[in-house]
């Protein structure tokens, strides 16, 4: 009762973790109404885009719950903030994060602040899974309690100041309690799919995607040997460590131990490979990251040791950090990590608290 005035625009994107969370904030008596953004023209991209079928999700969620749902087109700023930057770091031979920039451009800034100050609500919610605790007057981001779900790792660019104004209600559930949830109170998004990879393609047709957008040059395929194994269809269709999707069967004279992508080498247009996911090559020692963000700058005294996640879904890597300039850290991990990919985010934590994180501009080989 006591939240009635408290205003709440819960993110809507039609699918169940949003739907589910718009139902818990009215449950808890918040003045809950929804709102739906659209970041991407599907007219151009019917094929990979399913906006129209997610609005209709989001609008039959939102009548079942009686909430109340604004739309609004973010696509020209996604394009400039988000996409135009995604594209030039493949161009440069990264694999750059669009989910993380997105959040960090698009759902935490342009929408964060169009529902504060054009819709006058007190809180932004979404269905992300991850926590938001107080503690002395300071708010931190910690890990969701579904650990195979944890989603902070993309929320690492936020800053303590805005949680303030931010909930995430079903941080402190598992997926299959969401899910549940969703059936016993008729929402037919229930069973919805997750989306996977970026915000609207999913990580199967990325590289055809990318195709429209980035002319592929051919190369060679090398081995760290020197031997020219086969042809690459353009860098960008690569990430340092992938297996699958070389396209280059056993090689004679080598034996049958799977080959991994060590290097993309945008000067001489080649892709180096070498064998076994142990192989030295692939390993290092650290790394430098770039565009550093603290949650909370005040906590941070270098050099520090913590956890860190160089992927979503990573376990845990213990590591020490210390300071470069204002722009840059370096990195060094306790053991050798396998595949550190530049473009690619580093998410440091100290148990469950996230503290921040930052881009990997490049690697410390340990060879
Ligand atoms: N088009 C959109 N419009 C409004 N909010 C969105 C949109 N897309 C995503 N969000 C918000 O961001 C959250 C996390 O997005 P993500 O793409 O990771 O979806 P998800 O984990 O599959 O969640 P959901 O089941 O709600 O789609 C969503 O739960 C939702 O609150």
């Amino acid at each position: 009762m006591i939240k009635k005035n408290k205003k709440v625009i819960i993110a809507m994107s039609g699918g169940v973790d949003s739907s589910v969370s718009a139902w818990f904030l009215k449950n808890e008596n918040y003045q809950v109404e929804g709102l739906f953004m659209k970041n991407w023209e599907e007219d151009d991209e019917k094929e990979y885009c399913n906006a129209a079928k997610d609005l209709s999700d989001a609008e039959e969620v939102c009548k079942k719950l009686n909430i109340h749902l604004h739309k609004v087109n973010f696509s020209k700023e996604y394009w400039e903030k988000v996409f135009e930057n995604f594209l030039n770091e493949h161009k440069k031979g990264k694999t750059p994060n669009p989910d993380i920039l997105c959040n960090k451009e698009i759902k935490f800034k342009i929408f964060f602040n169009y529902a504060i100050q054009e819709l006058q609500s007190d809180y932004i919610a979404t269905g992300h899974y991850a926590q938001i605790k107080k503690k002395n007057g300071k708010y931190f981001l910690l890990k969701a309690v579904d650990l195979n779900k944890d989603q902070s790792y993309f929320l690492y660019t936020l800053k303590g100041i805005q949680l303030k104004n931010i909930l995430f209600p079903i941080g402190g559930l598992k997926k299959s309690q969401v899910r549940i949830i969703a059936k016993k109170i008729g929402l037919k998004v229930a069973e919805k799919k997750d989306s996977t990879g970026i915000c609207f393609i999913g990580p199967k047709k990325i590289n055809n995607f990318l195709n429209r957008y980035i002319k592929a040059e051919k190369g060679d395929i090398i081995t760290t040997e020197g031997t020219i194994v086969g042809k690459h269809n353009g860098l960008f269709c690569y990430t340092l460590g992938q297996r699958k999707g070389l396209g280059i069967g056993g090689i004679k004279g080598n034996y049958n131990i799977p080959w991994y992508v060590i290097e993309k080498n945008i000067i001489n247009n080649t892709l180096i490979i070498a064998q076994g996911s142990c192989n030295k090559r692939l390993m290092s020692i650290g790394l430098i990251a770039e565009k550093i963000n603290w949650i909370n700058d005040d906590k941070i005294i270098f050099p520090f040791s913590c956890q860190a996640k160089i992927r979503y879904r990573q376990i845990d890597i213990f590591c020490n950090i210390k300071y470069i300039n204002d722009f840059l850290i370096k990195v060094l991990f306790d053991s050798p990590v396998s595949s550190v990919t530049p473009g690619q985010s580093i998410v440091f934590y100290s148990s469950k608290i996230c503290l921040g994180g930052g881009v990997i501009q490049s690697r410390l080989p340990l060879l």
